[in-house]
């Protein structure tokens, strides 16, 4: 569950350029949701979800994930919590283009200290899920967009966190990779994912699969 209480983001503070990205925001999710988190450019949604993972603090108020106050933890705490409890598939879905598909995945196990046999099988088996795995040699430099989302995607499910949170996924994508990306869906339903999915593309709507949406305006939820 995720439960977001009194939240403000305050970029600046008490400089003149000081702006108010999160306006009090409350609200709550639960376990194996699929939620939209909708509003225009600027409406704050990278903010919220960069706060949820934990990737920035807030100026104040609380996140709440499965009973751990994740605005409080501190730095090292942080990013252990992230790599347990979040994957995070971010607009330009961050790979290492001069890496392979194989060696992007295999990045984000360095931590788990695994032997070969188990990388192989971790690696393959999201590769897979994402239905990617017949491109797992190839550079990332060497793929389209479509294909750079499914090796993003591959590498938030590898280390099996429970909540999934995208930032704009079908920004880049057409319009065929962004219905391949609405099947993918049933995918993460199947896995009882929690996911957030942070969007101005209304292509989500025909999806029966959204649990909740959540408006966004100018660092308010409507
Ligand atoms: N580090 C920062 N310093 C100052 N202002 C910032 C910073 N990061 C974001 N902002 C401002 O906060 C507001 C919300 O930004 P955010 O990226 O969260 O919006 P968004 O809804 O995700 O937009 P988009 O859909 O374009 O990604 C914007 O006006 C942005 O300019």
């Amino acid at each position: 569950m995720i439960e977001v209480k009194n939240l403000y983001k305050i970029y600046n503070q008490h400089k003149k350029n000081e702006f108010i990205a999160l306006n009090n925001i409350n609200f709550l999710i639960n376990k194996e949701e699929i939620v939209l988190l909708k509003g225009v450019s600027g409406s704050g949604k990278s903010t919220l979800l960069s706060i949820i993972s934990s990737l920035q603090k807030p100026t104040s108020g609380d996140i709440i994930v499965d009973k751990e106050h994740v605005a409080k933890l501190p730095d090292l705490h942080a990013s252990n919590f992230r790599n347990k409890k979040i994957g995070y598939v971010f607009q330009d879905f961050n790979l290492i283009n001069s890496l392979n598909v194989y060696q992007n995945i295999m990045i984000s196990l360095i931590p788990q200290n695994l032997n070969n046999k188990q990388l192989d099988e971790k690696i393959l088996n999201v590769l897979d899920i994402a239905n990617i795995k017949h491109k797992k040699d190839e550079l990332v430099s060497n793929l389209s967009g479509g294909e750079k989302q499914r090796v993003a995607i591959a590498r938030a499910l590898v280390c099996d966190a429970d909540i999934l949170l995208f930032d704009e996924p079908t920004a880049n994508l057409d319009k065929q990779n962004s219905l391949k990306f609405l099947k993918i869906l049933q995918i993460f339903k199947k896995l009882s994912k929690t996911v957030i999915i942070a969007t101005h593309d209304s292509i989500f709507e025909q999806s029966n699969l959204i649990t909740k949406i959540i408006y966004m305006e100018n660092g308010q939820i409507l």
